[in-house]
């Protein structure tokens, strides 16, 4: 297929685990399909030989939809220009840590790219933030580059929304793709909220034989991947960032989606956190919460929880 168009992607974090799973997707089409891609790759000083091999083996890939490649350190070099940044860049969570204990360490981090992104960043520039705590460095990000949509900024909840189908497809014994409108309200932590109450199988609605121990089991399956490997999740992340833009980009009509995104009061929660809704992804970009569903008292309470650790957050990323 003949290549239609280039799009200028950077990823930070760029010599680490995700971006080395993530930039084959990236670069084999499955993302965007036959588009060229120039890339954009940022890491820390000290990881700046690693970040030559890994141009070696992009190199070594021949991918026919490689452009050009940049690398460095400094994001007001490599923001320049980009229309989509993945911020992959930050501290991963070791066993016993919550994701909101990497606050201290990678707020400055965000709140450094913001201000870069303000300074040298395309006004339609599109963010993916999946460093955590993902929802409230986007928060922060967000904050410091205000010249840019506040719906171009989003967090990753998908790697929990795929979560969520695969508990569900083994608990009822469906295919996955019998499944829609599962959906993931709220902060990606152990106080998000994974909801089957609009989603169908088949068509239908449905119960779940245990649905507390579902919903605890995506809250806390960062953690149980953490515990079996010693490292926190990556090909399954990468692929969630895949899915993640690749629907943002190109629309889907079948489901809601999950995304992080600035809230602007909708559920009654407050207007500007980053808070994960079910989503309409409508093509180029574009999308919209779905605003309008019915909630059951149960699922109103558990927006709440979820909201109050957002807000607090928030209120820690400030202090800092
Ligand atoms: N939202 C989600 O669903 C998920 C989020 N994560 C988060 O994604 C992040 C990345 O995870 P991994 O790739 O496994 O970690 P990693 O430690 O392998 O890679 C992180 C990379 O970021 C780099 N880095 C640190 N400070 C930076 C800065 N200021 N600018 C640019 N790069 C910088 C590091 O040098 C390292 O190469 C972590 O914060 C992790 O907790 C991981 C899985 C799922
Ligand atoms: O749990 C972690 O620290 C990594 C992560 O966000 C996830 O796997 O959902």
């Amino acid at each position: 297929m003949e290549v239609q168009q280039s799009l200028t992607v950077c990823v930070t974090g760029a010599a680490g685990q995700i971006a080395y799973s993530f930039i084959p997707l990236l670069l084999s089409g499955q993302v965007f399909g036959q588009v060229k891609i120039n890339l954009r790759l940022l890491d820390i000083p000290k990881m700046e030989t690693a970040l030559k091999g890994v141009v070696m083996e992009i190199e070594d890939c021949a991918y026919p939809l490689i452009g050009d490649i940049q690398t460095g350190s400094n994001p007001k070099e490599l923001f320049k220009n980009c229309d989509l940044i993945v911020f992959l860049g930050g501290f991963p969570r070791l066993p016993g840590m919550e994701r909101k204990d990497l606050l201290q360490k990678n707020a400055n981090i965000f709140k450094e790219q913001g201000e870069a992104l303000q300074e040298v960043g395309k006004d339609d520039v599109k963010c993916v933030v999946v460093a955590n705590p993902a929802n409230t460095n986007c928060l922060i990000l967000s904050r410091y580059a205000t010249k840019i949509p506040r719906q171009n900024f989003t967090c990753l909840t998908r790697l929990d929304q795929n979560r969520a189908y695969a508990q569900v497809a083994l608990a009822l014994n469906k295919p996955l793709n019998s499944l829609k409108n599962i959906i993931i309200w709220g902060n990606h932590s152990t106080t998000q909220y994974p909801s089957i109450e609009h989603a169908t199988a088949d068509g239908q609605s449905f119960v779940l034989p245990d649905q507390g121990q579902f919903i605890e089991r995506i809250q806390k399956r960062g953690a149980e991947v953490l515990n079996a490997r010693g490292n926190s999740s990556v090909f399954s992340a990468a692929n969630a960032v895949k899915d993640h833009i690749k629907d943002w980009f190109n629309g889907r009509e079948d489901t809601l989606l999950s995304l992080g995104v600035l809230s602007n009061g909708e559920y009654g929660v407050q207007s500007g956190l980053c808070f994960s809704y079910p989503i309409r992804c409508l093509g180029a970009f574009k999308y919209e919460i779905v605003g309008n569903l019915e909630l059951s008292d149960f699922s109103k309470q558990k927006l709440k929880v979820t909201e109050e650790e957002l807000i607090q957050e928030q209120g820690l990323a400030e202090s800092i």
